[in-house]
């Protein structure tokens, strides 16, 4: 028999999501339909992964979680301690591609979304040098994006994203395109960052060894439409280093993660 939760269990429990999407739908505009019904719940905190094949559905679910495009059907839920966000609002996006203004200094860069929302250039520099402080960029406040590796780039991008404060941040494969050297330095910063920040981070991924890697749970999703076909939590100590990346806890858990994805790429073409 199952039990029902006390009330006040249900609620405690609602309120500590960051996201919840329920029997989320999304069919564009050309007939294509994309995902679902997706039903995913992120609490308050959580570092996720989704990790699925090409075009079942990753970036637009990001898209739908930061108010960038609508669901067909179903409900699309942020929330911080105050009470629920305005689409978009209290979330920072990190793209695969850094997407800088090439004209313009790095702190520049960093302070756009702080000057789109017309906070003083005074302050909005002092938060700019503090974002890029906190991604280990202090030095290249002055810099211009053509002066920086494609890493360093990465960390403009990301300073950017933080420098609002957001309580969810979500990365749509930032690292893709970045050497191994590089990502597994990126990793490690970035989940320093969270640690210390204590933000709601989503990440998109094609990566299973990156997956694991970074996130408290792996969500593996199916082909378009994308849904979600497991849910793998990773229970690994921290802080996770060197240490865990060649264990053999670390190795289970990438080969669950794999044969979980496998059925998703069934019938698909690997070339
Ligand atoms: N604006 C759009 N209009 C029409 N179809 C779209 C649009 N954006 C995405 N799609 C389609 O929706 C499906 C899901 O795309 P999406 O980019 O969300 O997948 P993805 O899992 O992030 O893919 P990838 O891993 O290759 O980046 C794909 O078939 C894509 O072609």
């Amino acid at each position: 028999m199952v039990e029902s939760k006390p009330s006040s269990t249900v609620e405690a429990s609602l309120t500590a999501l960051a996201v919840s999407l329920r029997g989320v739908t999304k069919v564009y505009d050309n007939g294509v339909m994309a995902l679902g019904p997706l039903d995913l719940a992120v609490r308050r905190g959580e570092f996720i992964s989704l990790l699925g094949p090409s075009g079942c559905g990753k970036s637009t679910a990001l898209r739908l979680i930061a108010g960038l495009s609508t669901a067909s059907s179903g409900t699309v839920r942020v929330s911080r301690h105050e009470g629920e966000l305005q689409p978009g609002h209290g979330i920072g996006f990190v793209f695969q591609e850094p997407t800088l203004m090439p004209w313009t200094s790095v702190r520049e860069n960093v302070r756009l979304p702080l000057k789109l929302g017309g906070i003083a250039k005074a302050e909005g520099r002092a938060r700019a040098d503090a974002a890029l402080a906190s991604v280990g960029l202090a030095d290249f406040a002055d810099a211009f994006p053509r002066e920086l590796s494609g890493g360093m780039k990465m960390r403009v991008s990301l300073a950017r994203a933080l420098v609002t404060d957001p309580d969810i941040l979500l990365m749509d494969e930032p690292f893709a395109a970045l050497d191994e050297i590089t990502r597994f330095r990126l990793n490690n910063d970035l989940l320093a960052l969270w640690r210390g920040l204590g933000k709601t981070v989503i990440f998109v991924t094609h990566s299973v060894f990156e997956s694991v890697y970074l996130s408290q749970r792996v969500v593996v999703m199916t082909a378009r439409p994308g849904r979600i076909q497991a849910d793998i939590r990773i229970e690994a100590v921290e802080p996770r280093g060197e240490e865990f990346r060649t264990s053999a806890a670390y190795s289970d858990y990438c080969r669950r993660v794999s044969a979980a994805l496998a059925p998703s790429y069934s019938g698909q073409s690997t070339l």
